[in-house]
């Protein structure tokens, strides 16, 4: 039978792992949360209301495979304060009896919709805060912990770990898409993307000088890291159903065919894809046209596929782009310049 079922090699293990995840307290967070305390993991979820993280964790922890052994936490704090996100490393790491979480998923984000000469400033700001800043302190703080051995963070103690640890965004399926409605957003989606690929790039560098002659305990990571980006569409979660409440008409007719997932259904896609080591994820088809349209320089999960996706949603794009420039046009003819709200 081994012979007919080969066995694929998980590149994402969880069980037995500490793994923190921010906006743990609803949405796709929580299912991930959910998910990866049922395979194992001790989990510490972050975001800033105290009475959700409670009740998050209770939901949580109901999932654990071993509730004996495993452990969960949580953290108030918040996260577009870039100190915030140091002292979640630290306090992790703490709890963690001194060694450092492996697997950090920066997921917390929210969107607030609206046509852009509607939206004050201050929320353009606001939303490159709580989408591009929030996740790129955490990389920081999340970083400097696992690449410095010698940094302001407490001394790890036990045996360095053997497995990669992986650090993993939750962007958008707009980052591959610019739609009316979504200009304060997409933006600092997009660029979570760039932030991926130039550091997937970078942490080459410190790869290699882990197996050089350069590579010492004192100077080299413990441990190879690993970074992913997840690109989801419509997620049925609470921060959706608020958005749905500034949004204009006319995003809601531009994303009219987005499957909608629920949370444990885009946790465990989007796990999946990490257990078979991707890299640049979606979560459903349309999503999955979209990066392919959309893939640029960034490494493929899979060559043959991308290649060949990416060369015929090109041609799709050529009569996509003016349905969907149509459908924006002609919800101005018919009603106007006015939020008809
Ligand atoms: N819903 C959707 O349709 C889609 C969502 N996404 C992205 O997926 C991620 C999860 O979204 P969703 O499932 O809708 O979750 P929700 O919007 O329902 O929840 C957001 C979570 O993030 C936390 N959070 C928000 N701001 C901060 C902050 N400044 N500091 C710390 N925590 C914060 C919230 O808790 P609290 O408010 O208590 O801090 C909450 O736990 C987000 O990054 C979102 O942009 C991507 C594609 C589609
Ligand atoms: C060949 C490719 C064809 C592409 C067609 C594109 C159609 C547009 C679909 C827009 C989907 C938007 C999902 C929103 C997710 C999100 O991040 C917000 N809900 C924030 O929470």
């Amino acid at each position: 039978m081994g012979f007919f079922i080969r066995k694929r090699k998980n590149h994402f293990p969880v069980d037995g792992r500490t793994v923190v995840i921010t906006g743990g307290s609803q949405g796709m967070g929580r299912g991930l949360a959910k998910l990866l305390a049922k395979k194992g993991s001790n989990v510490v979820i972050v975001a800033r209301d105290v009475k959700k993280l409670q009740a998050a964790i209770e939901y949580i922890s109901a999932a654990a495979a071993n509730p004996q052994t495993q452990r969960f936490h949580y953290i108030s704090a918040d996260l577009t304060n870039p100190s915030e996100s140091v002292r979640v490393i630290e306090e992790v790491t703490a709890w963690n009896n001194g060694q450092p979480p492996d697997i950090v998923w920066a997921n917390a984000g929210t969107a607030r919709p609206g046509l852009f000469v509607e939206i004050p400033i201050e929320t353009l700001r606001a939303q490159m805060d709580a989408n591009y800043w929030t996740a790129t302190y955490l990389a920081h703080a999340t970083l400097n912990c696992w690449l410095k051995p010698a940094s302001a963070f407490p001394a790890t103690e036990g045996p360095a770990p053997t497995l990669p640890r992986h650090f993993v965004i939750t962007s958008s399926s707009l980052a591959f898409c610019g739609i009316a409605g979504y200009s304060a957003y997409s933006p600092a989606k997009a660029a979570l993307r760039s932030l991926s690929d130039s550091l997937r790039s970078e942490l080459n560098l410190y790869a290699g000088a882990r197996r050089a002659k350069y590579g010492s305990a004192a100077t080299a990571p413990p441990a190879d890291i690993k970074i992913h980006s997840v690109y989801p569409g419509t997620i049925l979660s609470p921060g959706h159903a608020a958005e749905e409440q500034s949004k204009h008409p006319v995003t809601k007719v531009l994303e009219e065919g987005d499957p909608a997932q629920t949370e444990d259904q885009v946790a465990a896609v989007a796990v999946r894809e990490l257990e078979k080591g991707g890299y640049l994820i979606s979560t459903q088809f349309l999503g999955s046209a979209m990066r392919a349209s959309a893939l640029q320089g960034s490494p493929r999960n899979n060559w043959f596929v991308d290649t060949v996706f990416s060369w015929a949603t090109s041609i799709a794009w050529l009569f996509i782009g003016p349905d969907m420039e149509g459908k924006v046009y002609k919800w101005g003819k018919e009603n106007g310049m006015t939020n008809a709200q």
